[in-house]
Parts: C-alpha cells; sequence; structure tokens
C-alpha cells in the first residue's frame, strides 16, 4: 500500500513559510513513495498556502506519473531531487529553502566547502565526533537547474558528502533524510547552523 506524505509535505511548507525560509514561491519539498517515485510540489505555489492538489507524482527519471491538477508542472528543481534519490537509496524526503542566512553563508567561503562550527547540533545531521571538522559541500547556482544537479551527483558520486545538506551559492540549503519528519528536522538543525555562522562572524569567532 502506498503511503501519501503530502500532508507532511504542507505542514512541514506552512511551518518553513512562517519561520521566512519558504517566501512566496521559494523552496520545493519531495518525499517518496514505495515504487520509488516522489510527490514534490508544483512549480511556482505559494509555500504558505499549500493544498494536495498543489503537488505532482514524479518517477526517479523525472516522468510525470500523477497530477491531481492538470496545470500542475513539476518543481523547476526537480532533477536536484532525482540526483539526491538516485545517490542516496535509502532517502526518503528532500527539502529546499531558501533563508537568508543559507545564501550570506556561501559568500564566507570561495572554494566548494563550507566549514561548520563544532557545535553540539552537529550531531542532529550525524556526527557523533569530538571537535568535528566537518564540511557542508557547496555548488554553483548554474541558471540551468540540471546542470546543478549533474554536478551534485558527480560529486557524491566521487565523494560521500560528511552531512546529509548541500548549499547552492546565493540560492538555499537542500537536506535529505529517511524520512519526511528527519528532513524536518534537518532544515532546523543546517539553519541554526547557519544563524551561527553568521552570528560568529559578527563577534569575530573563528573556527
Ligand atoms: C522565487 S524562488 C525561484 C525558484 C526557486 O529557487 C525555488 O526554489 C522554487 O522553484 P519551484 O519551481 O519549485 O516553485
Ligand atoms: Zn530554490
Amino acid at each position: 500500500m502506498n503511503t501519501d506524505p503530502r500532508e507532511s509535505l504542507m505542514e512541514a511548507s506552512r511551518q518553513f513559510y512562517q519561520l521566512g525560509w519558504m517566501a512566496g514561491t521559494a523552496g520545493n519539498l519531495s518525499a517518496r513513495v514505495e515504487d520509488g517515485s516522489f510527490w514534490i510540489t508544483a512549480s511556482g505555489k505559494q509555500k504558505g498556502k499549500l493544498v494536495a492538489d498543489d503537488f505532482v507524482r514524479v518517477s526517479l527519471t523525472g516522468e510525470l506519473l500523477e497530477t491531481p491538477n492538470p496545470e500542475n508542472k513539476p518543481s523547476a528543481e526537480t532533477s536536484i531531487h532525482q540526483a539526491i534519490y538516485s545517490c542516496f537509496a535509502e532517502a526518503r524526503a528532500c527539502y529546499h529553502v531558501h533563508s537568508v542566512e543559507a545564501k550570506l553563508v556561501t559568500n564566507l567561503v570561495e572554494g566548494e566547502k563550507l566549514p561548520l562550527p563544532p557545535i553540539e547540533m552537529l550531531k542532529g545531521l550525524g556526527v557523533w565526533e569530538e571537535n568535528p571538522q566537518v564540511f557542508m559541500p557547496v555548488f554553483h547556482n548554474h541558471l540551468q537547474v540540471p546542470k546543478i544537479a549533474q554536478e551534485i551527483s558527480d560529486r557524491f558520486h566521487r565523494e560521500t558528502p560528511q552531512v546529509p545538506a548541500l548549499l547552492i551559492r546565493n540560492h538555499g540549503v537542500t537536506v535529505w533524510a529517511n524520512s519526511a519528519a528527519e528532513a524536518e528536522n534537518h532544515v532546523e538543525l543546517a539553519e541554526y547552523i547557519f544563524r551561527y555562522i553568521v552570528a560568529a562572524r559578527q563577534v569575530g569567532i573563528k573556527f
């Protein structure tokens, strides 16, 4: 039996919208069903008041399988969700949001990875080490989204990221997890870490 994840996606979207992380139509959320396909927000929907018709179901190869409203188009960033589900077979949900802090922190590094502070919150992202040296992957914000997706796929096939999250420069964060509830946690933890990085900069703390 297929479990429909849209209720969880709508609830998370409302919460992120209220926090200012999915302002207007920004961001996209998806979750998989048993056959490997996934429900994803349709493109251009206002993220504060999503309803069940504001989604589409697509296959892992991007084929449109189900649309409650024939006018719906899959999120413009569907290829990134496909790349994540293809790289991480255990991932069941993939959430992408646009906070101010996620954009700011990508301007603090020129390279392909952002050093994260060695704070307790990293445990929530799976890092259980004392004074860990952890980096979050950063990708170029190509206008052609499939190009971003290809670079994600290429890099993650070469090197497994230390945390289930990535940043797109001046754009936002994408997280994944083995459940919708866990993906919501990952967004909150990642956003806490970005706020910490911005605040640490302001008071001159280096890590
Ligand atoms: C106003 S946000 C610009 C597009 C974007 O980055 C995004 O996350 C939302 O795109 P979608 O097609 O999923 O609505
Ligand atoms: Zn986006």
